[in-house]
């Protein structure tokens, strides 16, 4: 199978306090890939780490089939978009100013381009905000946005860093609807959410990052099997380990 992401013995430390460790991991192409794990876990350094937000100290990662260095740095970028957490917006521009520079940057075709933003921000209840500063957005608006500029830029690989947190329930279905069809144009996705049940009903494989490793990772024939008995939130309580806490502690609230 081919796969979108090879990952091997990633290491990222923060001032010598390590994040992650050796870590391994492949994401099959033209699939909808979840990681999930605990708060601190390191999701959101990986994820900075595979759109060159990040440094990291050791290990290899080759992106649809191109090893990750700095000569090659730009011809990996033209097919990687990402929604970042918090999102990455440009603060003065407009919306439309800003999802328009972010395709120019991604050499998109000028024709057709406004039909498609128009299109995107009223799928998403944006138009309102098209001429409006994007540090004037609420939070689920910025998401909104950024997904709507990631989704213009027609990626092979997307990164999606808690795509859904801060957006409404109606929105994240439309995200949901997106995704799926991205999918079937052959683009992988790449997906962090603490929302368990979207994570499960959406994603293809899915692994637990905890501790800077990845602790389990569940393809399809493994998901199978564990969700006879079991939902994703049960499983991931099942590997990630409580270290013995419970409610009693807090007997005294
Ligand atoms: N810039 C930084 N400097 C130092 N430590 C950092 C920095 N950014 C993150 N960390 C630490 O790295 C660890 C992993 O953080 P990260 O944000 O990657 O986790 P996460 O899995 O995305 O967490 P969450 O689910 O809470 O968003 C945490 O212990 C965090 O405190």
């Amino acid at each position: 199978m081919e796969r979108a992401l090879i990952i091997e013995k990633l290491t990222k430390a923060y001032d010598k306090e390590p994040v992650l460790t050796e870590l391994d991991l492949e994401v099959p192409t033209g699939t909808i890939f979840g990681l999930i794990g605990p708060n601190g876990a390191g999701k959101s350094t990986l994820i900075g780490i595979l759109t060159g937000l990040l440094d990291y100290n050791q290990g290899s990662i080759v992106i649809n089939g191109l090893s990750y260095n700095s000569s090659n740095e730009i011809e990996i970028k033209k097919d990687v978009a990402s929604v970042l957490q918090p999102p990455l917006l440009f603060e003065n521009f407009t919306s439309h100013e800003f999802v328009t520079y972010v395709c120019e940057m991604y050499s998109i075709p000028a024709h057709g381009l406004n039909k498609k933003i128009e299109s995107l921000f009223d799928y998403f209840e944006i138009t309102e905000f098209m001429h409006v500063k994007t540090k004037q957005l609420s939070s689920g608006s910025r998401k909104k946005l950024a997904f709507c500029a990631a989704i213009l830029t027609e990626p092979k690989l997307l990164f999606l860093d808690e795509p859904f947190e801060s957006v409404d329930v109606i929105s994240i279905g439309r995200m949901k609807n997106v995704i799926r069809r991205l999918k079937q144009k052959g683009t992988t996705i790449f997906i962090t959410s603490h929302i368990l049940e979207v994570v499960e009903n959406l994603c293809d494989d899915i692994a637990i990052l905890h501790k800077g490793k990845i602790l389990a990772y569940l393809d399809s024939a493994t998901r199978k099997e564990l969700e006879k008995n079991s939902n994703l939130s049960e499983i991931f309580e099942q590997y990630v380990e409580s270290g013995g806490r419970s409610d009693d502690m807090l007997s005294w609230l």
